[in-house]
């Protein structure tokens, strides 16, 4: 490993934007989480309320039409709107005044999908966190890189990196990559794994918090909806990409003790977020 900026809890603090008294739930900044598909729309429930649980004042999914009463059901307090396919998404339409966006998790890969991605990518100025399938619909379309916002955060794991810049012989090799594409577009990535580094431009920065029970289905469409939801709330990118990788290992460190690694599901972390965050703040 490389000597990296280590995000520790005076790092993550210092990045941190705290609530204020008379915050009202349109202070806190309003979310779009745009993916699922047949089978898949869980991780968008986790993705979506994950996305409160980090503070957003409202969420709105955008799913295909087979997840209306499944996420409607699995979280009352997110909002929905539905694609007017069944099973995956053909287009984004919404006309919502948005402060983050996050989207990609259980999208699919569809031909449409990539029809719709490219559509809305053309029109979105909001700051956007894009994950998963939407990541790999843009590794088959690296053009496309130049339609995102300024600051948008990428959150691929390895696999997903593979797809968008090519595979590596070193990790220095990985990440002389990632800063091209970093400079290029002015674009932040989360590099998810044990551990996960940020890198943007000439930063790099490398968390201490997390461990192997975060190796479950899931856990980065969580990681993706706290990202987003600090977003919402007017943390500037990074900083937003920061806290919420911090904040997501955390909730596995302080609950391994109870879970062991095998019990531990990506539904334990929204539940530690609470913990997480007061014990940032103590
Ligand atoms: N409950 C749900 O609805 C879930 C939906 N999911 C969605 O399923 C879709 C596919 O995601 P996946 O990540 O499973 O599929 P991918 O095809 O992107 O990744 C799976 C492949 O990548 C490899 N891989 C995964 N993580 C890696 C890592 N950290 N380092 C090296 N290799 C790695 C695996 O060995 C496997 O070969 C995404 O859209 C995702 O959001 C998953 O998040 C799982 C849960
Ligand atoms: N052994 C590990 N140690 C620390 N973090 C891990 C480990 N395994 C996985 N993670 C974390 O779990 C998350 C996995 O993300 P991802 O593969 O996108 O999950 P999913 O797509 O199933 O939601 C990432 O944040 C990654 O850093
Ligand atoms: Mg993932």
């Amino acid at each position: 490993m490389g000597n990296f900026i280590q995000i520790d809890k005076e790092i993550a603090l210092r990045h941190f934007r705290p609530i204020e008294k008379f915050a009202h739930k349109g202070s806190q900044g309003h979310a779009l989480i745009i993916g699922g598909s047949y089978g898949k729309i869980g991780s968008v429930c986790l993705s979506a309320k994950a996305c409160l649980k980090s503070g957003a004042g409202l969420v709105t999914a955008y799913i295909p039409k087979c997840g209306y009463t499944i996420i409607q059901t699995a979280v009352p307090e997110v909002m929905v709107i539905t694609d007017d396919y069944q099973d995956f998404i053909t287009s984004v339409d919404h006309d919502l005044n948005l402060q983050a966006i996050g989207l990609g998790m259980g999208m699919g890969t569809q031909q449409e999908t990539h029809q719709a991605l490219f559509l809305f990518l053309n029109m979105n100025t909001v700051p956007l966190v894009i994950d998963a399938d939407a990541l790999n619909i843009l590794s088959l379309n690296r053009e496309w890189l130049e339609l995102l916002p300024k600051q948008t955060v990428l959150t691929p794991h390895k696999k997903e990196l593979e797809r968008l810049i090519g595979a590596w012989q070193s990790e220095e090799e990985m990440i002389a990559k990632v800063q091209e594409l970093s400079n290029a577009h002015d674009i932040i990535f989360v590099i998810k794994g044990a551990p996960t580094l940020i890198v943007y431009k000439e930063q790099v920065y490398q968390n201490t918090t997390g461990n192997q029970a975060l190796a479950t289905a899931g856990s980065g469409d969580v990681l993706t909806g706290i990202i987003t939801g600090l977003l919402a709330q007017y943390h500037a990118p990074f900083d937003a990409a920061l806290v919420g990788v911090y904040l997501h290992g955390l909730t596995a460190n302080q609950a391994v003790e109870e879970t062991g690694f095998n019990s531990f599901i990506a539904s334990d972390i929204i539940k530690g977020l609470g913990k997480a965050f007061l014990s940032l703040q103590a």
